[in-house]
């Protein structure tokens, strides 16, 4: 079954002027074969993601998340259907776009300030400019008095910190993210949600996510794209609908919060109970 539904605009989103969506999957399905058996990792994927918005994909372990992020930027083709960014299909790597992963990967042999202007180098963005941003970036996430740190001397989340910063040095269009707070520590992973909720919100970056975190998922998005076992397919797109300003601990305690949970809980089949 695949739900497709079209983005609502309410207090918590930025759709654009011509109105065509940031990132459209129509009907996307991917088989792979390997040693000789054929996987079906995604059957007939379709949803919209508006410009600026912030959209969470959960579903259970090996159900295709990876691999639809990995449509969408133009690293694995789809067997059938099309993905597009901004109304043009996806046909190859799109270096455009921010890519987080769940390791950070930073280079240890370049401090903080150099790994994340790595990506400017590579994409000869202007000196000046590219300077800047990393300048500005190193501030909004409190990295400021590490850069010239090796990626040894950080914590994990600080690392990660870095990750999102590299992501983010070209101002992409579009930011994937696959996990990236799964390594951490739940009191870091928690810190690190409401400081990407506020960068997300200072960007106006369109984010997709894949967590395997439901409360991660509901605190950060505008909505919630809930996947089937394998073949992944779109069991259903939950709007969140809590407010734009989402202090941590009252969005936990809010009913809207309960209830988005609950509900995809209940969609994952996930027991809550112990017997
Ligand atoms: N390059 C590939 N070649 C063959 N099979 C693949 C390839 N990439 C992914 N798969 C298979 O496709 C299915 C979906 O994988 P994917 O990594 O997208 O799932 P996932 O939902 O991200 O998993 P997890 O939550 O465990 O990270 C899996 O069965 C996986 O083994």
């Amino acid at each position: 079954m695949t739900t497709r539904m079209r983005f609502r605009p309410d207090a918590d989103s930025r759709p654009d002027e011509d109105g065509s969506a940031a990132v459209t999957m129509g009907q996307v399905s991917v088989r792979f074969t390997a040693r000789r058996t054929r996987v079906t990792a995604l059957r007939d994927v379709s949803f919209d993601v508006a410009p600026g918005e912030f959209v969470s994909i959960v579903g259970p372990s090996g159900c295709g998340k990876s691999t639809l992020l990995k449509v969408i930027a133009g690293l694995t083709k789809p067997s059938a259907g099309t993905a597009s960014l901004f109304g043009l299909p996806v046909t190859a790597p799109r270096p455009d776009i921010g890519y987080v992963f769940q390791r950070a990967a930073l280079l240890e042999w370049r401090s903080v300030r150099r790994n994340i202007a790595l990506q400017a180098e590579m994409r000869h963005l202007p000196r000046g400019s590219a300077s800047e941003r990393v300048e500005a970036l190193i501030g909004m996430t409190g990295l400021r008095g590490f850069e010239d740190a090796l990626p040894h001397e950080l914590s994990g989340g600080m690392q990660q910190r870095v990750s999102l910063c590299r992501a983010l040095v070209h101002e992409p269009p579009v930011l994937l993210m696959d996990e990236p707070f799964g390594a951490l520590d739940a009191l870091t992973r928690e810190q690190m949600n409401v400081e990407l909720r506020r960068i997300w919100r200072e960007t106006a970056t369109t984010v997709l996510l894949v967590t395997h975190s439901i409360a991660e998922a509901v605190y950060l998005s505008n909505r919630v794209i809930v996947m089937s076992s394998r073949p992944g397919s779109v069991l259903e797109i939950i709007d969140v609908g809590l407010p734009r300003d989402r202090d941590y601990v009252a969005t936990m305690a809010a009913p809207g919060f309960a209830t988005a949970t609950a509900h995809i809980r209940e969609l994952l089949g996930a027991r809550t109970t112990a017997d």
